[in-house]
């Protein structure tokens, strides 16, 4: 055994006492909905069958003896009962297709497996890519791709997965994706899947709480509310689940996560504007420079008036700054400066 490995093992590891489940709502379905303690969690989680717990996780990354890598966001769930969360809160289901990012060691593979869903899991970590390859090698509903999920294409990857599913149901066209994300490509990721409602249906992703709570952020007037915000309302509906503190993962980063879903819209569903393209560029403008007045930092699309007389016509003040407008009030705006 290396030096490497060695202390890896035996100095590396987080005390088991610091494993906790912090404000996780629910244990299982027999827990009826209810909100459990900690403790209460922790005891129901024990009575259960752990593939995946402390133990099996850190005995996994030791097979592969290296040490996690902060480039890749490598921080591994050490609590199946938040792996169990995360898939309810997608509703995983018999006959689902799940794409997942990062597999890691499988730990939520294995659960969402488990659920009976069909799960393509995309790893960048050539390491990792052979670690759940053998892992999941008995099971023809899981295949793993060895890339980088912000450049692989990945409408091509899940075209033949929902085909094939839709010739067994017609009913069932799109697919979900659930991850537990590393925190340095989630903004890229948001970015990626949210327009892609006419193959996703939900996307449940465990993210550092600090960019939850801003992406979940519906509501104007507040210095956390940016252009990302308005893209996030136009393409599904966020909802924060439940926090999940920075002790459930080895090693343990330097901030807590929380999960929230996003509910895709589709196409038709999509806040009605002449072009997207132009809509978010309009909305990009808005927020560039120091939150100036509209009419001001949209001078380079519309002349300053035309600007005012459109705010106007949308029932706006025309002293309106970019913080004050809501997606509607953004979608009115576009939509009468597209036309003057
Ligand atoms: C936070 S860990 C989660 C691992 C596992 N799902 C778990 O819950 O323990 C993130 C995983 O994503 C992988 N990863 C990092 N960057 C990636 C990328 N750009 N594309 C695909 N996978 C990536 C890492 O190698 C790692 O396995």
């Amino acid at each position: 055994m290396s030096t490497a490995t060695h202390l890896f093992q035996f100095h590396c590891l987080p005390p088991i006492s610091s494993f906790t489940t912090g404000t996780v709502p629910v244990c299982n379905t027999s827990a009826g909905g209810r909100t459990q303690t900690p403790s209460s969690l922790i005891a129901c989680a024990t009575k259960r069958k752990q593939d995946d717990d402390y133990h099996a996780t850190l005995k996994a990354l030791n097979s592969k003896g290296r040490f996690p890598r902060k480039s890749l966001g490598q921080h591994y769930m050490l609590n199946s009962e938040i792996n169990e969360q995360l898939a309810s809160a997608a509703n995983v289901e018999e006959g689902d297709a799940v794409l997942e990012i990062g597999p890691g060691t499988g730990s939520l593979t294995n659960v969402l497996i488990n659920s009976g869903a069909t799960v393509l899991a995309i790893e960048k970590d050539p390491h990792m890519v052979g670690l759940v390859r053998e892992r999941f090698e008995s099971t023809d509903r899981f295949k793993v791709l060895e890339e980088d999920f912000v450049k692989c294409h990945i409408r091509s990857h899940m075209f033949p997965i929902l085909e094939s599913r839709k010739a067994l149901n017609p009913s069932s066209t799109r697919a979900k994706v659930v991850s537990n994300l590393p925190f340095n490509i989630s903004t890229d990721v948001v970015k990626l899947l949210l327009p892609m409602g006419d193959m996703f249906s939900e996307v449940v992703l465990l993210l550092q709480e600090e960019t939850a709570v801003r992406l979940v952020e519906s509501s104007s007037r507040t210095s956390e509310y940016r252009p990302i915000n308005i893209f996030v309302n136009f393409y599904s509906e966020p909802e924060y689940k439940f926090s999940v503190p920075r002790t459930n993962f080895f090693p343990q980063p330097n901030v807590d996560a929380a999960v929230v879903t996003f509910k895709l819209k589709q196409a038709p569903d999509y806040p009605s504007v002449a072009s997207t393209k132009s809509f978010f560029s309009m909305v990009n403008s808005a927020f560039n420079g120091k939150r100036k007045m509209l009419r001001k930092s949209l001078q380079h699309i519309c002349p300053s008036n035309e600007i005012e007389r459109a705010l106007g016509d949308a029932g706006l003040p025309t002293t309106s700054r970019p913080e004050e407008l809501t997606l509607d009030d953004f979608v009115k705006l576009h939509n009468l400066i597209v036309r003057v």
